[in-house]
């Protein structure tokens, strides 16, 4: 689904970093990349090929050392880093291969976290957004389970619950389903499509499953610091 104004447009991005013999590393050569509200993009590529840099500078964990790129319309170049950290923390949920999850907190707790950040309703009623977040993923009898009592694919689904109780417009998933079995990862990974078409977030998953790569319309290959484009599936 392809509709309104972009959400985060790349223009020409490049990424590197300088090594301890100061030398430069280029990880990111010119990536150019739309993403729409509502899209469902796969990425994928070898091993250190920059997938999981390309994903940090759409989540506004990063930057990109040249190119254009902005966020809901505001150029990231003008953003500081607080501003950054602002519209990262109400804008964007990420989902990880190893879940993340706070040990000693219980599901519940571990999804009204994000919510500590909000502000007005998402704020006083955090525990109820939080509750229902994890009803939704299948877990409302799970609320007061901390993660060691929950199997990988529960811990994943309270993590989808966590990236999305904020109603991010921005889901980026970084192999999510990398650490669960092929039966959970498929399970889970429907899910996560299916949450996040629901609420009209953009979703873009990192992965090296060409299953779950299938489940999106649109798909790049990253190369040589570049974004091959792939086929835009109709929706
Ligand atoms: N801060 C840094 N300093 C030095 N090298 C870095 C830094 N960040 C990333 N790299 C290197 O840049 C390359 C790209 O890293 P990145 O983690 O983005 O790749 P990836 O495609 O996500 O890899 P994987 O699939 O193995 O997770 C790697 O070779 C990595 O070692």
């Amino acid at each position: 689904m392809t509709v309104g104004e972009p959400l985060a447009v790349l223009t020409k991005v490049t990424r590197s970093v300088v090594l301890p013999d100061h030398g430069t590393l280029q990880i990111l050569t010119g990536v150019d990349l739309t993403v729409y509200p509502g899209d469902h993009l796969s990425i994928v590529g070898r091993s250190g090929s920059g997938k999981s840099t390309l994903l940090n500078i759409l989540g506004l964990l990063d930057v990109p050392t040249t190119g254009l790129m902005t966020f809901a319309g505001e150029p990231v170049e003008r953003m500081g880093e607080k501003r950054r950290a602002q519209a990262r923390g109400s804008a964007v949920g990420f989902i990880f291969q190893q879940f993340n999850l706070l040990a000693e907190r219980t599901a519940l707790e571990n999804v009204m976290t994000p919510l500590l950040y909000a502000r007005g309703r998402q704020f006083w009623q955090r525990e109820r957004l939080a509750a229902a977040m994890l009803d939704r993923v299948g877990l409302g009898s799970r609320l007061h389970d901390r993660p060691s009592k929950l199997s990988g694919g529960e811990q994943q689904r309270v993590a989808i619950a966590r990236a999305l109780v904020r109603s991010p417009q921005l889901i980026l998933a970084d192999e999510p389903t990398g650490a669960l079995d092929i039966a959970t990862g498929a399970y889970v990974m429907d899910l996560l499509a299916e949450v996040a078409a629901e609420s009209g977030a953009a979703l873009v998953t990192i992965t090296h499953d060409p299953k779950v790569a299938a489940l999106a319309q649109e798909h790049f290959l990253l190369q040589d610091g570049q974004l091959e484009p792939g086929l835009r599936v109709a929706a």
